[in-house]
């Protein structure tokens, strides 16, 4: 469609492929800072950006949910710049930056490993997880506040790929002994190894990130060592192991780097937009009270009826935890540009992104898109509009993943604790909007992080 056809979606997009003024100071801050806003100022659902320095290129950004979709279908006319995903590619090629037939050698590895018997552990394990939270560091005290509720949602999101990702059980209180061996813990280990992506890669010279990258390699040799030595195979369901099973089994083989690679990239890909969702989501819930209210009386209402703690078979029951999570999702994407590139002969250096907030705000598919509106997601809505997980082939693998971590998490904390914004003198006298707008701050980064989110859980 961006190519050649003559739908009305196609001259939307070719009619602001005329040059437009560079938006060079629009896109500063994020496209999640803009919404739909420069979709209006264009007067279209596309619109094109003009890069002149340091090359000139031609940046197309996309909000319409039928041109999206043309993007999403057909993978190999509108492939992954690669080259943009370079920064992935520090323990090797995997998954997430390829493209081609590597990348349809690592899906058909991976994808066995994100089974439902993975989805079951995941939500077991999160159950043991939220249980030792409020047991050993909340000490299930009546009242327990947080300066950031990323504190403990990015710890319980370590831990549930530690285990379900790595088949490595980690605790809140223990693992803080460094194995003989090692010159760091397996949880610093994992929770260094994305936050040096980005952030700490800016700041420490290259000696440093090759010190710590060897630490951190070493118990991902430990791991693929020990699963490979084992000689009676236990039953094991968690990525890992799928993922080495299948890869061991399999045609397709894999060298040391593809391993390391994308081990790293479930890594990484499975906690921080988890956590940072989860984060945004409590946010939304102690900010709007009733819907908090909706939320607790369906969770503890199927709990009643169950009479037990729900299982991974009862996750469809909970549909008000999934609308709060899609429409926080929808509100917050955490991935908000999906980059693609056109092959057809057009100006050299011409990107397509999916502008995933243009699109989740776009008012011709979501009325009143700037009220956080859970029960949007209850009856008919539409899906083609709403793409957080991205969309087509190429879409997010570990969707269930998060859903079946993410409402464990939250049946366990809702049905126990009431969630509210932490009193703090200095922010007595805000207004509602000013509070909404200082607890919903956020960074752009590799995904949307929350700057502060400061929650008092008072027991039910
Ligand atoms: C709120 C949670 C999550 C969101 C919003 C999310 C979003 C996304 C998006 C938008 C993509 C496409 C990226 C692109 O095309 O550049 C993607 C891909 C991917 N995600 Fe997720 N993700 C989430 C959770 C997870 C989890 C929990 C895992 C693993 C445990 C995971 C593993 C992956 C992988 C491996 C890919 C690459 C798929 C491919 O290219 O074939 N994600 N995710």
């Amino acid at each position: 469609m961006l190519s050649s056809a003559s739908s009305s979606s196609a001259r939307s997009v070719l009619g602001v492929f005329l040059p437009r003024i560079p938006r060079i100071t629009g896109q500063r801050g994020g496209l999640l800072n803009h919404k739909y806003q420069l979709f209006v100022e264009s007067g279209w659902d596309a619109y094109s950006v003009v890069w002149a320095w340091p090359r000139s290129s031609v940046f197309f950004q996309l909000a319409d949910p039928a041109t999206i979709k043309e993007v999403t279908t057909h993978r190999a006319r509108f492939p992954k710049p690669v080259d943009q995903y370079r920064i992935l590619t520090s323990f090797g090629p995997n998954i997430i930056a390829s493209e081609g037939e590597d990348w349809k050698r690592y899906r058909k590895i991976a994808a066995p490993a994100f089974s439902e018997k993975n989805n079951k552990l995941v939500w077991d394990e999160t159950v043991l997880i939220m249980n030792d939270m409020f047991d050993n560091v909340w000490k299930n005290a009546p009242e327990f506040s947080v300066d950031h509720a990323l504190d403990f949602t990015l710890p319980i999101a370590l831990f549930v790929i530690g285990v379900a990702g790595f088949g490595r059980r980690i605790s809140w209180m223990d693992d803080l002994a460094i194995p003989e061996g090692h010159k760091m813990t397996f949880k610093d280990a994992l929770h260094t190894v994305s936050r040096n992506v980005i952030g700490v890669r800016l700041v420490f010279p290259d000696w440093a990130m090759r010190i710590t990258k060897r630490w951190r390699k070493r118990y991902m040799d430990e791991m693929v060592r020990s699963r490979r030595v084992a000689e009676k195979k236990e039953e094991r369901y968690d990525l890992f192991s799928g993922f080495l099973d299948a890869a061991d089994e399999g045609d397709e083989k894999l060298s040391d780097r593809e391993l390391n690679g994308n081990i790293f990239i479930f890594l990484l890909a499975g906690h921080e937009t988890t956590a940072h969702t989860l984060c945004f989501c409590f946010a939304y819930l102690a900010l709007y009270p009733d819907e908090q209210e909706r939320l607790y009386q369906q969770i503890s209402s199927v709990m009643k009826e169950l009479g037990r703690i729900p299982t991974y078979d009862d996750m469809s029951l909970f549909t008000y935890s999934m609308a709060v999570f899609n429409e926080t999702l929808r509100m917050v994407p955490p991935v908000s540009g999906i980059a693609k590139k056109r092959t057809i002969p057009v100006p050299k250096g011409t990107r397509v992104a999916i502008h995933t907030p243009g699109l989740h705000y776009n008012p011709r598919y979501w009325e009143d898109p700037h009220s956080f509106k859970p029960s949007r997601f209850l009856g008919d809505w539409p899906r083609d509009a709403f793409l957080p997980f991205s969309q087509g082939a190429r879409a997010c693998i570990g969707r269930r993943f998060f859903e079946a971590e993410g409402i464990a998490v939250m049946t366990m904390l809702i049905s126990r604790y009431k969630i509210e914004i932490k009193d703090e003198p200095e922010f007595a006298a805000e207004t509602f909007e000013e509070r909404k707008t200082r607890v919903l701050a956020f960074k752009p980064g590799l995904t949307t992080m929350p700057v502060r989110v400061p929650l008092t859980f008072k027991r039910r």
